[in-house]
This record gives C-alpha cells, sequence and structure tokens, in this order.
C-alpha cells in the first residue's frame, strides 16, 4: 500500500520518518522537492510505502500540498499527522490523539444564536470520518486516546474559547490545524483519511512555558512507529477488497 502522510512543518516529518524507519538508517534519503516546494520524504517498508510531506500551517496550505502529491502519484490512504492542542483532562501533553472525526470547527457563521457550521449554511461539509476499524486499530495499538480532532484556523488563546470548543464539541480530544484541509483533498480524490496528533500543549490559556514540544515529536516518532504495522495490515485488507 502507498500511503500519503502530510504535517505541517519539518520537524513533524522528522519524527514520522523515524518512526516508519525501524533499524537505524544508514543511507537517510534526501526528501524530494514537487512543485510548490513542497519537501516530500519516503520511507519503504515490507508492504508499506510511505510519502511523507511537509505541506505548511493551516488548512488552506494543508489542503493546497495533499492536492498536489495526490495529483502526483496513486495512493490508498492520507494521514494528516503532528502536533496539537489536547483537550484537559483526556489528552495530556505527551498523549497521542487519534481522530473519530475530523471537524471543521471554525467554518461557517457567527450568528446571534451561536456559531453554525458550514454545512447547516448548505454548503460542503464539515466533518470527515476515518474509516472506523482503521481508526481504532490506530489508536489500539499505538495508545492514542480516539476522538474527534477540530481543525481551527486560530489556535485557541483563552479559557472561554476552549469552553466554546468543548461545549459544541464535548467530546473532542485535540486542536490542531490542519487535518480538515488534508481530508477534503483526500475526499476530493475519493481516498479515506486518517489524523494522528501529539499533544504539544493544552488547549486553553496561551502559556508558551506549557509548550511540550519534544515531548510531542518523540510521542510523534513512537506513535507511528506503531501505526506502521496498523497500515499494513489495512492495506493488504484493502487491496484484498478491490
Ligand atoms: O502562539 C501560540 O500561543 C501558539 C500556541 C500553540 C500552537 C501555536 C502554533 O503556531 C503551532 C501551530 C502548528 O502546531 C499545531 N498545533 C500545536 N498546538 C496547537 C493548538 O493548541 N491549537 C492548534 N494547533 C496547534 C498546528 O496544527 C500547527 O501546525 C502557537
Amino acid at each position: 500500500m502507498r500511503v500519503l502522510i502530510v504535517t505541517a512543518v519539518g520537524a513533524e516529518a522528522d519524527s514520522v520518518t523515524a518512526g516508519l524507519t525501524p533499524l537505524p538508517d544508514p543511507v537517510t534519503p534526501e526528501p524530494r522537492t514537487l512543485p510548490g516546494g513542497y519537501p516530500l520524504h519516503r520511507r519503504d517498508l515490507p508492504g508499506l510505502a510511505a510519502d511523507v510531506l511537509v505541506g505548511g500551517v493551516g488548512p488552506a496550505a494543508a489542503a493546497a500540498a495533499t492536492a498536489t502529491a495526490l495529483a502526483l502519484a496513486d495512493y490508498s490512504l492520507v494521514v494528516s499527522a503532528g502536533i496539537g492542542g489536547g483537550f484537559a483532562p483526556a489528552a495530556p501533553p505527551g498523549s497521542l490523539v487519534v481522530a473519530d472525526a475530523v471537524v471543521a470547527a471554525d467554518l461557517g457563521a457567527e450568528t446571534p444564536d451561536g456559531f453554525v457550521p458550514v454545512d447547516a449554511l448548505g454548503f460542503g461539509r464539515s466533518v470527515h470520518l476515518p474509516p472506523a476499524e482503521l481508526a481504532a486499530r490506530a489508536a489500539e495499538a499505538t495508545g492514542a486516546l480516539l476522538a474527534p480532532v477540530l481543525t481551527v484556523s486560530t489556535v485557541t488563546g483563552t479559557a472561554a474559547r476552549a469552553a466554546e470548543l468543548a461545549a459544541r464539541h464535548p467530546l473532542a480530544g485535540a486542536e490542531a490545524m490542519e487535518g480538515f484541509g488534508v481530508a477534503e483533498a483526500a475526499a476530493a480524490h475519493g481516498l479515506p483519511v486518517l489524523e494522528v496528533r501529539a499533544v504539544s500543549n493544552p488547549v486553553g490559556p496561551r502559556d508558551r512555558d506549557a509548550w511540550r514540544i519534544g515531548d510531542a515529536l518523540a510521542a510523534l516518532a513512537d506513535g507511528f512507529q506503531a501505526l506502521g504495522p496498523v497500515l499494513v495490515h489495512w492495506g493488504e485488507h484493502h487491496e484484498r477488497q478491490s
């Protein structure tokens, strides 16, 4: 199976590729550069060809990068991966969240009666659902929380905003900025999507001292080491079905 894994920044791509490199890699291949300037790292495991793309920060950049890669090669699955904010207490810094729903949390309209999501306005959609069995197996193998992951264009920085999001999405495990963009591009190509987030900070009042980016990147690498066999298994099943 060939899978496209989309990260926002190079450090996340490095963690993902490290996790997918089971033995010390004597030769670390240089990434290719796709049109648009997107670096694409390749990892080949038995039964799994993984392309790890650095697509930029935010849903629009992520969608553009993902669509570029999907136009250039055939994939069976697209994964949005990186660090994110975790909703307390379920997703503390250093933990992992696998999305059972990829939710556009701020795509819509503010009204006197509150936020209305874009699909309720009659446009497009605001949720993409990863294959349920794949998401469940991924969460089990990585020890992750299986929960909705919110995509936001603005990082939450106040208790009030965190409470508002939690009230609208009581089961949310994490927020990040790329998942829905990756999912929209995947859906446009008829492909399933998965989202994996390693928690670097709590969703809440802005506190740069509370960031645990190193811990999150390490958790992301560990997570992808555990995820490799799940993807191989899912790919074998998927190929038998098609
Ligand atoms: O300046 C801040 O207060 C701040 C706090 C958290 C994250 C940022 C970023 O600019 C990181 C954006 C980058 O990382 C992902 N990410 C990490 N934590 C969060 C979060 O709490 N909410 C949303 N996104 C987060 C995101 O996917 C981007 O790729 C700045």
